[in-house]
């Protein structure tokens, strides 16, 4: 059977043959904890000759829960299959999460799964993980109920940083503050933001700092700001050091809409509207502000460029 390396619900993998190691979880970010978990999987469907799967949530389950109030997330599904396949998973299942799936007995769950899945071998959670029916269901439910039915649990230990656990929620908050590097320790890589340059209103030519601009909208938003940024063709190996602001320009736009990323490559480069880049993130250098006049802009911009050129490697 060929494999669909992205699939909506269980039916796409009922053909299959060979065992399946699946991993659950909403995985948003890819972070060191979860790459532990993905990881664990991957490894054993090698070993094994099997095939390795993702169950993650589209919409994420705060939608059903608190659409007043749902969690905003660090990246779009796409993104996140993305990194997913590169570390090795076959296949990435976005299950809808409605209500029926929601209302599963936790000690139905596992049940629900082999019945879905028939070559489900084993499962690969952290220790924190939390399912079923009001989230009643831990690891010791999962570890009962796969001694029933023959099925392999493994829970990862918390991975932790700096002494607290590493969890999507911590790195939220990390990147909604500003705090960049903390942010890309947590992740094991650095938060990067791909897109298409569009055209600008153009003054960023007239005041000695061209820009190339994405319109470039994540729900978790990052702290509105100038940050040292490195940023390359996408699809190309080489990286060339930035500064950018992100934010609403207050100084020039006086009824801002959505924020951009704007991105001042340190020396010249010859990209165009239209053109792909992805903008990895390195350090927060200042907040945005609004200024009194273009030109006090102009200086501290010159200021920015400065201190991001101190911060090259
Ligand atoms: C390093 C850097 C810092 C910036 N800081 C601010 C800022 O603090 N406040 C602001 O209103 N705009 C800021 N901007 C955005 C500029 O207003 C914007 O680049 C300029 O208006 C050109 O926009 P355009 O590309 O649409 O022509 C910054 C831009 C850069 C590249
Ligand atoms: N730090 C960690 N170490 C090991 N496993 C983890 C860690 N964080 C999450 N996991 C596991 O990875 C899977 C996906 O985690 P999930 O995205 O649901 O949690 P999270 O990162 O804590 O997110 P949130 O903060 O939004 O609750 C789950 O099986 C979970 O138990």
């Amino acid at each position: 059977m060929n494999i669909p390396s992205s699939a909506e619900n269980f039916q796409a993998l009922s053909g299959l043959k060979s065992e399946l190691h699946l991993a659950i979880g909403v995985f948003d970010g890819v972070h060191l904890g979860h790459k532990a978990v993905v990881e664990s999987a991957v490894f054993s469907a090698q070993r094994s000759k099997g095939v390795s799967a993702v169950l993650t949530f589209d919409p994420h389950p705060s939608q059903l829960f608190r659409p007043e109030n749902p969690t905003r997330l660090i990246m779009p599904i796409e993104t996140k299959a993305t990194m997913l396949h590169a570390i090795g998973v076959d296949c990435v299942i976005c299950k809808k999460f409605d209500r029926e799936f929601a209302a599963i007995l936790a000690e139905n769950f596992l049940a629900h799964l082999k019945e879905q899945l028939p070559t489900l071998k084993s499962i690969y959670v952290g220790e924190n993980f939390r399912f079923g029916q009001k989230r009643a269901g831990d690891v010791a439910t999962l570890i009962a109920s796969g001694r029933e039915l023959g099925l392999g649990v493994f829970s990862a230990e918390r991975i932790k940083h700096n002494g607290e656990p590493i969890s999507s929620t911590r790195i939220r908050a990390e990147l909604e503050a500003g705090r960049i590097r903390e942010a890309n320790d947590l992740l094991g890589y650095n938060y990067t933001s791909s897109g298409k340059i569009v055209s600008g209103a153009k003054l960023g030519r007239k005041i000695g700092f061209p820009t190339m601009n994405l319109p470039w909208q994540p729900e978790c938003l990052p702290r509105f700001g100038v940050y040292f940024v490195y940023f390359r063709q996408s699809g190309e190996k080489t990286w060339a050091p930035a500064v950018a602001n992100y934010g609403v320009k207050p100084t020039v736009d006086a009824n801002p809409s959505e924020p951009t990323l704007e991105v001042h490559a340190l020396d010249p480069v010859e990209l165009q509207p239209g053109d792909a880049i992805d903008v990895a993130w390195l350090k927060f250098i200042r907040p945005e502000q609004k200024f009194d006049s273009v030109g006090e802009l102009k200086a501290q911009i010159a200021q920015d460029c400065e201190t991001a050129r101190s911060l090259v490697s």
